[in-house]
């Protein structure tokens, strides 16, 4: 396994295996690796002949500072478990290396950022947008793996392919789960041991609200007793809960008629902000 820290690095690593046909598979991550990130990792190994993951904290998608600051970074633990899995390349780029200007690019994705992550996150998806450009870029994939667990991402990358050009296959993993139903996720160990336990409210309010609309019940009173149960829960805090149309977005009111139906939340345990989401059809 090579660590590339450099843009050229990695151009003159690639060069020579893209010039060979060698299908290129790249896993872009923030480090404080999980066994999420490491089906992405095998799915890659299973699809593509090179692997390439890259670690990188990118502060243009944090809109809260703190957020930021305490965001895990474990590189000696992460590099151990990449070699086991089989990857070839690390890229791992400092800060100048990806911004050596301050970036005067903002990127707007239409109704598809302004909801969910969007509307309590602002300027995150710019920040997604920015640095994902930059990565594919930088890497030329022929292949990027991207997480089930992070929806709202998928769509607006799905869509930043097609309208940059991107010569890029999108492949998109469902979301693995600790045995309690928590998905895996690099703030988890943010949680104290309480919370960890509180933090299964996620999951399994999002399997009580499918459960209900499949046995045809209205999504406004799901919704209600969903609310409710995370009132009664003082370490939890809900921003939202949304039935949505999986691919546009849009928010949606009952599954009858439709062919790909998710629901999504965030929720605040404690201090720690995760979300999760669940496809009903
Ligand atoms: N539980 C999971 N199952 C599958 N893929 C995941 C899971 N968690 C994260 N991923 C995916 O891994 C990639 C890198 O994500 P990232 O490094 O932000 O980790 P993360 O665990 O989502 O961190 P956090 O949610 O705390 O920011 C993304 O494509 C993300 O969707
Ligand atoms: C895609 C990504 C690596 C961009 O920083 C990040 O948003 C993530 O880890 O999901
Ligand atoms: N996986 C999404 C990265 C973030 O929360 O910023």
């Amino acid at each position: 396994m090579t660590i590339l820290r450099t843009k050229q690095a990695v151009k003159s690593a690639l060069q020579i295996l893209r010039t060979s046909q060698k299908t290129i598979g790249f896993v872009p991550t923030m480090g404080a690796l999980h066994k999420g990130h490491l089906s992405l990792v095998e799915n890659a190994k299973l699809s593509s002949e090179v692997v390439i993951v890259s670690i990188f904290v990118n502060p243009t998608q944090f809109n809260n500072k703190e957020d930021f600051e305490n965001y895990p970074i474990t590189i000696e633990e992460d590099l151990k478990l990449l070699e086991e899995k089989g990857v070839d390349f690390i890229f791992l780029p400092n800060l100048e290396e990806m911004y050596p200007a301050e970036t005067l690019l903002k990127m707007d994705f239409g109704d598809l950022d302004k909801t969910l992550e969007g509307a309590f996150r602002p300027g995150h998806f710019s920040g997604v947008g920015v640095v994902v450009s930059k990565l594919l870029n930088i890497v030329k994939p022929d292949k990027s793996y991207f997480g089930q667990k992070d929806l709202q991402q998928v769509a607006i990358i799905k869509r930043l392919v097609v309208d940059l050009c991107f010569d890029v296959e999108i492949i998109v993993i469902p979301t693995i789960r600790e045995q309690d139903g928590l998905a895996m996720s690099s703030r988890n160990v943010r949680l104290n041991p309480d919370e960890r336990l509180t933090a299964t409210i996620l999951y399994k309010c999002l399997v009580f609200a499918k459960d209900e609309l499949l046995d045809g019940g209205d999504w406004f009173e799901i919704r209600e007793k969903v609310t409710k149960r995370f009132h009664d829960e003082p370490q939890a805090r809900l921003e939202y809960f949304e039935l949505v149309h999986t691919d546009t977005l849009e928010k949606l009111k009952e599954i009858k008629g439709q062919k790909k139906v998710s629901i999504c939340t965030a929720a605040y345990i404690g201090e720690v902000r995760l979300i999760d989401n669940l496809s009903i059809v």
